[in-house]
């Protein structure tokens, strides 16, 4: 069975010129760049891309794409490349010439803005699912859907579920037994310490709904971003309308990854198979799956090994229940993400 990964559906790889036959060598040989520095790209805003030099937060330049990369996309998260101007003085621009393969991908899905998914966070190792557990109510199949998210671009998902001083975790709990998701839960009155220590020394996207709690707990973690959030109103110093993923770095190390205006992902190209092989076990039984098989079981797939790979209590009903709501989120049959 062929199992594509998200290494193949990666856009900057269908965006490769084609090699077309015949077609003149350039005259001008490409240089190679060997003086070029690594970076971090920590923002984008309008055609500059913000850069970290060696990924440290005090050693930031603003850079352009060198013409030889065309449109490939650059991304908040990309390891890249740079040459030219890297002092970072005022006015100063250097030059990204080459972007590294990326390690994981997150997609937002397409609106009606803009009509193509698109990677908005290379390289975070993970995807924290910020959840309201009150005020807003929490949504089960967004979550979902940000599962789906995570495992299919190659990130590890956490659940984080706030404003704990308004509603017990307990019952959203219970529906993730299944999933090996670390949970955390914090309150904005409170230092978000076991959080904090996930995050230490990784690249973490955070994606959450308007008002679950988001810029809150930025804050607690850096405070030196001042996200704006709900109560601030005074004119001139209102919420942040910035629509871009934007990197902020944490005392100690590691970045956190702010989504404002990401509220979706892109799940039309992931398929079931993508999802199943975030599952160790079940993804082997699913090798015996037949053909084309979407793993729901009957009626859809009555032929769906993993049946009775549970009935031969070889892996969790529990487990296999919660692989399931994840492909019917997928299959866009829930639509609240
Ligand atoms: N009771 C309670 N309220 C909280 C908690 N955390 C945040 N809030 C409040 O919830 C509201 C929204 O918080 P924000 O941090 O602005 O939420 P956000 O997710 O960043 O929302 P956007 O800025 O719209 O993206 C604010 O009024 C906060 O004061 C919490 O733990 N408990
Ligand atoms: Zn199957």
């Amino acid at each position: 069975m062929s199992r594509r990964s998200w290494r193949e559906l990666d856009e900057s790889d269908v965006r490769v010129r084609p090699n077309r036959r015949g077609s003149r060598p350039r005259s001008k040989r490409r240089p190679d760049h060997a003086d070029a520095v690594a970076a971090l790209v920590v923002g984008v805003d309008r055609g500059r891309w913000t850069c970290a030099l060696d990924a440290d937060p005090d050693q930031l330049v603003t850079a352009m794409r060198a013409r030889e990369l065309g449109r490939t996309p650059v991304v908040v998260g990309d390891r890249v490349s740079l040459v030219g101007d890297t002092s970072g003085a005022a006015d100063t621009l250097a030059r990204i010439v080459r972007v590294s393969d990326r390690e994981s991908v997150l997609r937002r899905t397409a609106d009606d803005t803009d009509p193509y998914e698109r990677v908005v966070v290379a390289n975070a190792h993970q995807l924290v699912i910020v959840t309201a557990l009150a005020d807003p109510p929490p949504r089960l199949g967004f979550i979902d859907r940000c599962l789906v998210a995570a495992y299919a671009g190659g990130l590890e998902p956490v659940l984080c579920l706030t404003k704990s001083d308004l509603a017990s975790p307990d019952s959203i709990l219970s529906g993730y037994e299944g999933l090996d998701l670390p949970v955390v839960v914090t309150r904005h009155d409170t230092e978000p310490a076991e959080l904090r220590s996930r995050l230490a020394g990784r690249v973490s996207a955070l994606v959450g709904h308007s008002g679950v709690g988001k810029s809150t707990l930025v804050n607690h973690l850096v405070p030196s971003a001042r996200r704006a959030t709900g109560e601030v109103s005074s004119v001139g110093k209102g919420r942040h309308t910035s629509t871009s993923a934007v990197a902020l770095p944490l005392e100690g190390g590691g970045w956190v990854v702010d989504t404002p205006g990401i509220r979706s992902f892109g799940l039309a190209h992931i398929s079931a198979d993508d999802v199943v092989s975030a599952f160790p076990g079940l993804a082997e039984a699913a090798e015996e799956c037949p053909p084309h098989c979407g793993h729901l079981g009957a009626p859809e797939d009555p032929g769906c090994h993993l049946d009775r790979h549970v009935e031969e209590g070889d892996g969790s009903q529990g487990r296999l229940d919660s692989l399931r709501r994840l492909l019917l989120s997928r299959a866009g049959q829930d639509t609240e993400g």
